[in-house]
């Protein structure tokens, strides 16, 4: 398998101070990476380094066996995509035109994006199941929606990468499912993913690999089953949790054993 990002022995952090070293991850081409680690561990930190959006203080960071930072930015936005989490939005536009602008990558930042722009945006929406929502403002809609557009707007940057910054944060139950069976869906399609979590379940939903990380080191990189067992998960979080197949889920769940269950 081709590999598409690595990082080698990579120290990465703000300022000079290092955040996080020691890194060694590679992304495959059509694999789905879990990242996952307690608040602060640095997880945004490495994506930012990622994105290239922080140079790295040491090691190496090859995107197709080039350093990321010979990549200009645009070029570098036709392999990479980003999506950040939806939170609020201040965007004043149609949920067409947000997912429309990721074209500029392709187009140039002041062309105008043609009737073959519209169309794919228009595409990637209804590839979403958001086609109804087209001409609705972006401010308008809910959390979940504004997640799964900028889903869809990472998709018609048509990159070969997608980093999801914690794409299920604040998400209802069932918008978290849709967005982990969109995951599920885009990795059939030979896309490679990225994306972080707090929930320990989902590198079972929908991750070929899971990657842990405590204070900035990687502690666990192997494929779900390899790498999320009750002992990784208390050595991560300091709490007992019990990693059991469910049968009506097709899957593992992981589920932290409260005080009640400690005690028998
Ligand atoms: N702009 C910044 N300048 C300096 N330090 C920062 C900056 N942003 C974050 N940090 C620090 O870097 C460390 C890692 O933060 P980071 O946001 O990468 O963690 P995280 O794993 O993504 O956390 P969370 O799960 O809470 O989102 C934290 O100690 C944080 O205070």
């Amino acid at each position: 398998m081709a590999v598409m990002m690595s990082a080698q022995d990579l120290a990465f952090g703000y300022g000079g101070k290092a955040i996080g070293q020691g890194v060694d991850i590679s992304v495959n081409s059509g694999e789905v990476m879990c990242l996952m680690g307690p608040n602060g561990c640095g997880k945004t930190t490495l994506f930012r380094t990622l994105l290239g959006l922080l140079p790295p203080l040491g090691g190496r960071l090859e995107m197709r066996g080039r350093p990321v930072q010979a990549y200009t930015r645009a070029e570098f936005a036709r392999h990479v995509a980003y999506v950040p989490q939806a939170g609020s939005s201040y965007f004043p536009f149609t949920v067409l035109n947000v997912v429309m602008m990721a074209r500029a990558s392709r187009i140039g930042t002041f062309a105008t994006p043609s009737a073959h722009d519209r169309e794919l945006s228009f595409a990637a929406l209804d590839r979403l199941g958001l086609s109804h929502l087209a001409e609705r403002s972006f401010n308008e809609i809910s959390g979940g929606e504004r997640q799964m557009t900028l889903i869809a707007r990472a998709l018609v940057q048509e990159a070969e990468l997608i980093v999801m910054d914690e794409p299920t944060a604040s998400l209802d139950f069932g918008n978290q499912a849709r967005v982990l069976d969109c995951i599920n869906e885009l990795r059939g399609s030979g896309l490679s993913i990225v994306l972080s979590t707090h929930d320990p379940g989902h590198a079972f939903a929908c991750a070929d690999r899971a990657v842990l990380m405590k204070q900035g080191r990687v502690v666990a990189d192997g494929s779900p089953s390899e790498a999320v067992t009750p002992e990784s998960l208390h050595g991560l979080y300091g709490v007992e949790v019990a990693v059991e197949f469910m049968q009506g889920a097709g899957r593992s769940i992981c589920a932290p054993a409260l005080g009640r269950f400690r005690q028998e």
